[in-house]
């Protein structure tokens, strides 16, 4: 791996998805103020694998909400591709999360007394550019248990239907807290070639935060969280399969 100073790029302005200048996440609750982003930095190139590692609490969710949109930092500048995200109003901001960002959570959130066809037609039934969703489901290997509810399908299977909701509506972005946090690392992997998969045939900005430090051998780029702050980031010249992660 290369080290390169935090957030510092070769000059690369164009094929960006995210580029952050300098942004802040303030909480406040009552009198207390948390800093959960302090100054942060960045640039994620269109296209790759990138995953987010640090402590709990350091602010990886906190970023991966403001970059999909579900979220506005405090201050700072986000940019993606040309838009610029912080002058977004709400309604245009919805828009943007849409039509470009799928998102994948630890818990897989499906409904259910939906199929698993069902769920992933409730996001290809309100998207402009949506795959088929037995398309989608073919894509995570599921093609097969398209009528088959939540209840019926293991942990891992749940979460590929997940990853086939999010990416039935071709989104730019696949933005994923902890999508392997509750599974064994045999369904893990399976997820995460999933993801792997929707990288590379539909060309996908990929985004994984994970507390495994051995996912992190997967991504074309790893940033470091630490209080706040990307500390580091990493560029991996040779990513390897997730059949080959030490879990
Ligand atoms: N809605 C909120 N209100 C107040 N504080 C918050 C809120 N969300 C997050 N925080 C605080 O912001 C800081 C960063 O939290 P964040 O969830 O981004 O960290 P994280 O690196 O994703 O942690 P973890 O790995 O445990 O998920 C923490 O101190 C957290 O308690």
């Amino acid at each position: 791996m290369t080290e390169r100073p935090a957030g510092q790029e070769s000059g690369q302005s164009r094929g960006l998805a995210f580029r952050g200048e300098e942004l802040r996440k303030i909480y406040r609750t009552g009198e207390t103020e948390v800093h959960a982003l302090r100054g942060v930095d960045l640039a994620i190139p269109a296209g790759e694998m990138l995953v987010l590692l640090g402590p709990s609490g350091s602010g990886k969710s906190t970023l991966l909400n403001i970059i999909g949109g579900l979220d506005r930092a405090t201050s700072g500048r986000l940019f993606y591709g040309d838009t610029d995200l912080t002058a977004l109003d709400d309604k245009a901001l919805t828009r943007f999360r849409r039509a470009e960002v799928g998102f994948i959570f630890q818990f897989y959130n499906l409904i259910p007394s939906l199929t698993a066809e069902e769920n992933v037609r409730l996001v290809t039934n309100i998207a402009d550019n949506p795959m088929d969703p037995a398309e989608a489901l073919a894509l995570v290997g599921l093609a097969e248990r398209r009528d088959h509810y939540p209840a019926q399908l293991s942990g891992g299977e749940q979460q590929r239907v997940a990853v086939a909701r999010a990416v039935a509506k071709q989104p730019g972005v696949l933005l994923c807290d902890e999508p392997t946090g509750a599974l064994d690392s045999k369904t893990g992997i399976r997820v995460l070639e999933t993801l792997a998969r929707a990288n590379r045939e539909l060309g996908a900005t990929v985004v994984i935060i994970t507390h495994n430090v051995g996912i992190a051998a997967m991504a074309d780029r790893v940033f470091h969280f630490l209080d706040g702050r990307i500390a580091r980031t990493e560029v991996n010249e040779h990513p390897i399969a997730p059949s080959e992660i030490s879990w």
